[in-house]
């Protein structure tokens, strides 16, 4: 996380909660309200980092909802869109469907849709396309295995994925991306990523940006790490210079403790 000379971030900080296939409709309000308290209570940084929550579709519409009733400063996206725009596509999801909803992110490539849904780099690209046409910013999620890490080539392996993944993608269109780096080894497991290892992976990724799109591009992109982050792992991770947020499952599910990530500033200070 890079901080200017006026002590402003360079990037704006981004906490991300994935929901994964957690919380019905009626659960997603009440963790939403709650998240807000708990923000409004405690102010530290809530005003300098974006919160945002990826909740199941179904919650979407009941998000939307309180966070405009309310006026809450969380911004909500979707776990995934249909390569599509509309038609007969049983069960998708389109991305206009998703920006009548006020969605302002969709992720997209997350690891699970990789691995249990076929999802290659062709059919990322596809989707990145999509949230494109519907202007949706989307959040790329990238990351290798345990093997391709053991075996050293975790770097090369997530550049590909990348370089796959924004195939088609224009340097324009580049203002509105956030890449998330989850190595697959690290979700859901307890097993978290050094601070280092995030930093590693994501200067090359903004390197691998800056020459596709060039640096100035390459510098306002906001890059998340994701993979068993905690209120006790945020804060060092994202001291690191080219981490700008998280990407946070399990944790997320906790409004005390998603919180707690949030104000990770207040941790950088007390630390
Ligand atoms: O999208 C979030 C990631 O898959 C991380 O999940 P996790 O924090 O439960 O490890």
């Amino acid at each position: 996380m890079t901080i200017s000379q006026n002590g402003a971030y360079v990037r704006q900080p981004l906490i991300a909660g994935n929901w994964k296939m957690n919380m019905d409709h009626v659960q997603g309000i009440t963790l939403v309200q709650k998240l807000a308290w708990t923000l409004k209570d405690h102010e530290h940084n809530y005003d300098r980092a974006e919160v945002a929550v990826f909740p199941p579709f179904t919650d979407i519409r009941g998000v939307q909802t309180l966070v405009l009733g309310d006026k809450l400063e969380v911004v909500y996206g979707a776990q995934d869109l249909s390569a599509q725009d509309s038609g007969a596509y049983t069960g998708e999801i389109s991305g206009q469907f998703l920006k009548k909803l006020g969605c302002s992110y969709v992720l997209v490539g997350h690891s699970e849709r990789r691995e249990y849904h076929n999802e290659t780099n062709d059919v990322i690209a596809a989707k990145l396309a999509a949230a494109y046409r519907h202007e949706v910013t989307p959040m790329l999620c990238v990351g290798e295995g345990l093997e391709v890490r053991k075996a050293g080539e975790h770097v090369a392996f997530t550049l590909n994925q990348l370089a796959e993944s924004l195939e088609g993608v224009s340097a324009e269109q580049a203002e509105n991306l956030v890449i998330a780096y989850e190595p697959v080894w690290a979700i859901g497991t307890g097993e978290v990523a050094g601070p280092a290892d995030a930093q590693e992976m994501c200067a090359a990724i903004r390197g691998a940006l800056a020459e596709r799109f060039g640096e100035e591009i390459a510098e306002k992109t906001q890059l998340l790490y994701g993979g068993s982050v905690k209120a006790a792992n945020a804060a060092a991770i994202m001291r690191e210079r080219d981490v700008d947020g998280v990407l946070v499952g399990g944790a997320s599910l906790d409004a005390e403790e998603f919180a707690n990530i949030v104000r990770f500033e207040h941790h950088l200070v007390t630390d």
